[in-house]
């Protein structure tokens, strides 16, 4: 008798590492989970030990096999989709990392992309990545490296040294050594990629000295990558047949296929992903454009907004400043909020992302009186990540002149009742939750299905589409307005005042 095969996907977050295996039906059996230990050396620095994502990852393979009660034979195919833009070089003898992954919120680079800023880069760069001068992308951060590491420039020119993000370090180490690529939505965050010719820019990288040697080969979503080496897998030699960063894999995961679909992540940051088909639309008004997945020989576009706190402001709420106990505590807390003197809470506390890309800006509350309570404060909030979702979406409207009917959302923070309710109010568009907030895990599981031919085709795929609840809007126009205004005098006057 033939045993029943399963797609495994790694998702491996900033947060978390988390191994799910999925039916034939895209039903997700088993969710297995490991922390990451964050490292904040300096202030605004944030690292991981990519040794420890790397052992994170075997253990919630392992985990995930185990509670099912499978064999690695049964895998047909391993879907890998990773925290985008975080950045590890290693030895490519010793397969040793020679300085920790620098994650993708770190400012530490923000010097080196400040200097390409004044040096009039901007629209060059903006041109042929389709992305703002920032930190936040990958380029700045192995510039860093190579700068900080003692002899690393010249270990890196002579081919010893290689440049992954975390995709591209999984599949090497999973290949043991055997396989140094990366897919096309990850190289498309990197900052140094041509997303019109599809290939590394030559110009970029002279421009920041990074030898050609040390980067990974670009390959489509969907496709064998290579064979997880046996002794890595309990005997298994298994194919890694899907790939991609976790937004594009949420937007692949939520179905959203066709031009004008948009979905949104509510995680620790908030990721506004719309699918603008076979041509990349460049963005007048600082949104990024980015390569959604490329799969059967075509590459499709998105646009996309990235805001920086979200879920993490949540966080702040229940550890910085002690409000309420948990997460979810939120909810009840804010819908018990009957001020009619509404505050404003802008948690821009790195910074403010798209539409703003402000690095300076630092938060603030507005509009306090003696009569406002926790719960208002724990309101606005919550409201705060609806507002900047707000600020996206229509310059997204903008930009690509599609209009949204629908938003879809997924990620941890869209368990919140009220913060999606209000999300539909104050965009006057529903929202749908999916059935299962694991989309991010399901898109890698869907590439590499198809990788392997577990599922036939897209058609195939949709026929699983199941949706969770949708919220529709029910605010008034003008108080909707109202409201709206009173966010956009917040964020103007938050950006007066610059950190030092
Ligand atoms: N019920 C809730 N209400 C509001 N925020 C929530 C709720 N549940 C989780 N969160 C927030 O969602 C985030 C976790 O979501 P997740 O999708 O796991 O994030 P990530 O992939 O970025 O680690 C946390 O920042 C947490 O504060
Ligand atoms: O790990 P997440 O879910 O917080 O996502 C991180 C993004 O990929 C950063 O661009």
């Amino acid at each position: 008798m033939s045993e029943e095969k399963y797609i495994m996907a790694i998702d491996q977050g900033t947060t978390s590492t988390r191994a799910i295996i999925f039916d034939k039906k895209g039903k997700n059996l088993v969710s297995y989970q490991k922390e990451l230990t964050q490292h904040f050396p300096h202030s605004g620095w944030v690292e991981h030990d990519a040794m420890e994502i790397w052992n994170s990852v075997q253990f919630v393979m392992a985990g995930a096999l185990i509670e099912l009660g499978i064999k690695p034979q049964q895998i047909a195919g391993i879907g890998i989709t990773n925290q985008r833009e975080t950045t590890i070089v290693w030895d490519k003898e010793t397969g040793k990392p020679i300085y920790p992954a620098i994650v993708w919120q770190s400012r530490q680079t923000s010097e080196i992309a400040d200097q390409l800023i004044k040096d009039n880069y901007g629209e060059m760069i903006h041109e042929k990545t389709g992305l703002v001068i920032d930190a936040y992308f990958s380029a700045t951060k192995v510039r860093w490296i190579l700068d900080h590491v003692a002899g690393a420039q010249e270990r890196a020119e002579n081919g010893e040294l290689l440049f992954g993000t975390v995709d591209t370090w999984l599949v090497w180490k999973l290949t043991h050594g055997a396989v140094h690529v990366t897919d096309y939505s990850n190289a498309s965050r990197t900052m140094l990629y041509n997303i019109h010719s599809l290939e590394w820019d030559e110009e970029i990288l002279e421009l920041l000295s990074i030898p050609k040697v040390m980067l990974p080969e670009v390959r489509s979503n969907s496709e064998i990558y290579g064979y997880t080496e046996s002794l890595n897998f309990y005997g298994g030699e298994v194919p890694i047949s899907g790939m991609a960063g976790d937004q594009q894999s949420a937007l692949f995961g939520q179905m959203a296929f066709e031009q004008g679909m948009v979905k949104n992540t509510y995680g620790t940051g908030s990721f506004i992903v719309m699918n603008t088909g076979e041509k990349p639309q460049l963005s007048g008004n600082n949104l990024l454009t980015t390569i959604g997945y490329g799969i059967n020989g075509k590459v499709y576009y998105a646009l996309e907004g990235s805001i920086f706190v979200a879920g993490s402001a949540v966080q702040w709420l229940r550890d910085g400043m002690r409000m309420i106990k948990t997460a979810a505590d939120s909810e009840a807390a804010a819908a018990a909020s009957d001020n009619e003197n509404e505050i404003y809470v802008v948690p821009a506390f790195t910074g403010l992302g798209a539409p703003y890309w402000d690095p300076n800006a630092r938060g603030a509350a507005f509009g306090m009186t003696r009569g406002t309570t926790r719960e208002d404060f724990i309101k606005a909030t919550l409201q705060s990540v609806a507002y900047q979702v707000r600020d996206i979406i229509d310059t997204m409207c903008l930009d690509s002149g599609i209009e949204i009917p629908l938003l879809k959302v997924d990620g941890g923070a869209a368990n919140n009742d009220f913060l999606m309710q209000f999300q539909a109010d104050i965009l006057n568009t529903p929202v749908q939750k999916a059935a299962d907030l694991e989309t991010t895990a399901l898109g890698a599981a869907f590439l590499a299905g198809l990788g392997v031919g577990y599922w036939k085709d897209l058609d195939e795929i949709k026929s699983f589409n199941e949706t969770g609840q949708t919220f529709s809007p029910q605010m008034p126009e003008d108080k909707r307005e109202n409201l709206y205004a009173g966010w956009q005098e917040a964020v103007a006057a938050t950006q007066v005042f610059k950190h030092k």
